[in-house]
């Protein structure tokens, strides 16, 4: 069967479609399956798509919101309490500066990083596994409760996206979701604060998401998006709805067929707050073109990868911290780990090296 390259899918998109996705978590197999086909086409030609419907109500965003504001506005001293550096696991406080994908472009943000909450004691957590542990809540009376409550409601509609997502490949809604039990999936709360004097500096560079997808929840424009002819196309912001979009380990497992596409967040106007929830698969997992897939195209287009190991490894290459304990030793990048910038869209338009499809 001649297959369509992701690039002639992707070439055209102007815009972002809305997907309402009440039916995928409320209806009977008919209705899930009409959600599936319309999370389908949007993997497919765009990788982006505004989720609504979701269920995630406005006290549940407003919590994360408030909470996140409060955490920022403390004095940067606080902050460092819970820098991320301090820790093993990946998580905390990011200063501005601290992270980039371009260590000669740093991002103008920062944020505070958790994840799926994992006991000090669970086996996964004594056995050393990269991105794995409890959160490093802050001192801050409030904060916690609100946030986790956010984490939980959205990495629910994450499990049933991931079904969905299942469907639209024409397999069972759990074949994925068993690799779902203990994921290292971040929830990012990232501040770009407002800087009339910043000149260059980007809001965050262009990039894909290393996960299976995620699900953003933004306060303002700014987020864009790049077309498969080069480009860039604005997300433009809508109240009620997260943005979501497929990462690379559902580009992989697709065999291509879904697209992570590449997005950037441009130089901000206007203060902005962002929420993505990385919805991964667990860390040891085997993410290889899935067989049914490979039939259906003929060959396999991408090398099987441990979905941790590649999580863990651009993270490694893309906050000074890790760059400098890799430096000193302490940790060593995982093997096999690809370079930053080789997946997605922006990785061929500038010539990098890359390992997308044979087209
Ligand atoms: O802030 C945003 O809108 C997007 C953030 C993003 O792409 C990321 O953190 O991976
Ligand atoms: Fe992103």
């Amino acid at each position: 069967m001649s297959q369509i390259t992701a690039d002639q899918r992707l070439a055209d998109f102007q815009a972002i479609p809305v997907i309402d996705i009440s039916g995928l978590l409320h209806g009977d197999a008919a209705a899930r399956q009409a959600v599936a086909d319309n999370l389908g086409r949007a993997a497919r030609d765009v990788g982006f798509f505004q989720m609504v419907g979701h269920g995630i109500d406005l006290p549940l965003r407003e919590g994360l919101i408030t909470q996140a504001k409060r955490f920022f506005a403390q004095p940067e001293a606080i902050k460092m309490e819970r820098y991320i550096g301090l820790y093993h696991h990946h998580r905390g406080y990011v200063p501005p500066g601290e992270e980039s994908p371009d260590p000669n472009k740093p991002d103008m943000k920062e944020a505070f990083d958790l994840a799926f909450e994992l006991p000090s004691d669970d086996p996964e957590v004594l056995a050393g596994t990269p991105l794995l542990g409890p959160n490093p809540w802050p001192d801050l009376d409030g904060f916690r409760e609100p946030i986790a409550a956010y984490y939980e409601a959205a990495y629910q509609v994450g499990r049933a996206l991931m079904g969905g997502f299942a469907r639209a490949l024409g397999l069972d809604e759990q074949q994925l979701l068993r690799h779902v039990t203990k994921p290292p999936s971040q929830l990012r709360l990232i501040h770009y604060p407002y800087n009339p004097d910043a000149e260059d500096a980007q809001g965050i560079g262009a990039h894909t998401d290393y996960e299976c997808f995620t699900l953003l929840l933004p306060t303002a424009p700014g987020l864009e998006v790049m077309n498969g002819a080069g480009k860039w196309i604005d997300v433009p912001y809508q109240e009620d709805a997260l943005v979501v979009n497929i990462g690379d380990m559902l580009e992989i497992w697709s065999n291509g067929e879904f697209v992570a596409t590449s997005h950037r967040v441009r130089k901000v106007k206007q203060e902005r707050y962002s929420f993505p929830l990385f919805f991964a698969c667990d860390y040891h997992t085997e993410v290889a073109p899935l067989p049914e897939l490979v039939e259906r195209h003929g060959k396999a287009h991408y090398a099987p990868l441990k979905a941790g190991d590649h999580l863990y490894a651009q993270t490694i290459q893309t906050f000074r911290y890790l760059r400098e304990r890799l430096a000193k030793g302490e940790i060593t990048l995982p093997e096999g780990a690809r370079e930053v910038g080789s997946l997605g869209q922006h990785g061929k338009h500038s010539a990098a090296q890359d390992g997308k499809p044979a087209s």
